[in-house]
């Protein structure tokens, strides 16, 4: 067995956004490698009408936890999940459930956030800085702690060109945005909002980089460390190649792509695509935790977790993939055989988004409503559309990001636990 997997055994662990993305990979590896881990606490909240067992349940029943099932068949006996909501201030959480986690915790890994760009101030402060807050003063009640992992965003700072792995301050303390949300109304907070974030380019990276100053602040005496990945996409190896199951970043473009909705993008072909596994991120999370634990460095260590310094790619070798994937397997009923370009300024990415894009949505919308059904592709572009404008800050720039910690990390791993 690996150094750090046997380091997780007879641990329990505290996941946040253990039901995101990163979140039940992270859950599915720890189960899979070290099935003797005491225990996982999941913070959940119940959603679209689902109970917390019937969404833990969902989660095990999963493809994603198939291979878990035979190497910890008790899976259900070690997954605790406990109520919470990280939009209320003390998360909402019992007496009885607060008491287990603050004396049994011993590892934290918090993922809960608010990955929209489009999310207001108020919420995405609410999720991404004081949730955060919030569980920083738990964790210092947790006598058997011993690490707390925070995750952000290699794009905290992509306000800079090169980005070293160090807390950048915030040009207004988090502490007085937090006092500030409390009074101000809706209106105002929406009209200050652009003045706030200045060259931050979304309210989502403006407050993933005020979590940070956050942890900074509030570290007290805990054993932290910030990981920050870049664009984390389907996982490359572990449990299984190919699983996502979100359509953020760009994995929804892709779809898009394949369906024929999306004919053209504006983006800088030779830009660094800086995407990166969601198991090679957390290959890195296990591991940080365990340096963090038995190494306890002196400071908060930040790690980057960026594929453009190992094994750089660009949009154009990107586009080029995804196209040729869609020529050999083709989506089911495209609206469109797949057929896109990059387009690299703004008027002609206007024109191609009437071309191609808005007419024949009405059209097609058109041809719904003689047809007697309800039209929907026209609603269904503008949302594209949208989410496209949000992406395109990040498929125009490249960004540099050191990564000594991390390498310094990967130094330390034993042959096999350097293999993931
Ligand atoms: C020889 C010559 C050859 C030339 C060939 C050249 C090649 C040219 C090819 C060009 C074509 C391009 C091909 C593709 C190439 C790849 C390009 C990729 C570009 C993408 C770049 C990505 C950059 C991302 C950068 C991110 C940086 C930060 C990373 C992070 O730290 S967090 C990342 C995660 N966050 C995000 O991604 C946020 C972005 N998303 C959002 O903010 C929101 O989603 C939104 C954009 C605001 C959209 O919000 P919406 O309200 O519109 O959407 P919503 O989320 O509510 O969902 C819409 C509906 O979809 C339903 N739905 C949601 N999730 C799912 C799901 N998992 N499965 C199914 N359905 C889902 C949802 O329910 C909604 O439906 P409704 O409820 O009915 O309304
Ligand atoms: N995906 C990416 O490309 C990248 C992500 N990251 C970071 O990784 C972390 C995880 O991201 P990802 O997994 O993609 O995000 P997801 O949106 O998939 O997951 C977010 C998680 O946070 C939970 N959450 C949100 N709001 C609340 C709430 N009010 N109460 C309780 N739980 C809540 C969600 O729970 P629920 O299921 O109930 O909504 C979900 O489990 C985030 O911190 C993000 O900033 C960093 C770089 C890139």
């Amino acid at each position: 067995m690996s150094t750090i997997a046997a380091f997780y055994g007879g641990k329990s662990i505290l996941i946040t956004g253990a039901t995101g993305f990163l979140g039940k990979v992270l859950m599915e590896k720890l189960f899979r490698t070290s099935p003797d881990l005491k225990v996982i606490y999941i913070l959940v909240r119940p959603k679209a009408g689902q109970t917390l067992q019937q969404r833990v349940f969902q989660i095990l029943d999963s493809k994603l936890f198939e291979k878990v099932k035979e190497v910890c068949p008790n899976v259900h006996e070690k997954i605790r999940a406990i109520y919470a909501d990280l939009n209320q201030n003390d998360f909402a959480i019992s007496k009885e459930d607060m008491q287990e986690l603050l004396s049994c915790t011993n590892i934290i890994f918090h993922c809960a956030a608010t990955v929209r760009f489009d999310d207001t101030l108020r919420h995405a402060v609410q999720l991404n800085v004081t949730a955060t807050r919030q569980l920083l003063l738990m964790a210092s009640q947790m006598p058997k702690l011993e690490a707390f992992i925070h995750i952000s965003t290699a794009y905290s700072n992509c306000n800079l060109k090169h980005i070293d792995e160090v807390i950048y301050p915030c040009p207004v303390e988090p502490k007085k945005i937090i006092d500030s949300l409390e009074w101000l109304d809706d209106a105002i907070i929406d009209e200050i909002t652009p003045k706030l974030i200045r060259d931050w380019p979304n309210i989502y990276t403006y407050t993933k980089a005020l979590g940070e100053m956050v942890v900074q602040q509030e570290s007290r005496n805990l054993n932290i460390a910030i990981i920050r990945p870049s664009i984390v996409g389907a996982t490359w190896q572990e449990p299984f190649p190919g699983w996502v199951d979100n359509i953020n970043g760009p994995n929804g473009i892709i779809i898009a792509t394949g369906k024929g909705f999306l004919r053209a993008i504006k983006a800088t072909p030779m830009a660094v695509a800086d995407v990166i596994p969601v198991d090679t991120v957390v290959n890195l999370m296990l591991a940080v935790g365990w340096y963090t634990a038995v190494h306890r460095p002196k400071s908060t260590l930040v790690y980057h977790i960026t594929s453009g310094n190992m094994n750089p790619c660009n949009w154009h070798k990107m586009g080029v993939q995804v196209l040729a994937t869609f020529e050999k397997i083709p989506f089911e009923r495209p609206f469109r055989r797949p057929n896109a370009n990059f387009t690299s300024n703004s008027f002609t990415s206007q024109y191609w988004n009437a071309v191609s894009h808005r007419a024949p949505a009405i059209i097609y919308d058109c041809y719904l409503r003689l047809t007697g059904r309800k039209p929907r592709m026209t609603k269904l572009m503008n949302r594209l559309l949208r989410t496209v404008s949000m992406l395109e800050y990040f498929i125009n720039r490249s960004w540099e990001w050191s990564t000594y910690n991390t390498e310094m990390l990967m130094s330390e791993l034993s042959p096999e636990d350097q293999r993931g």
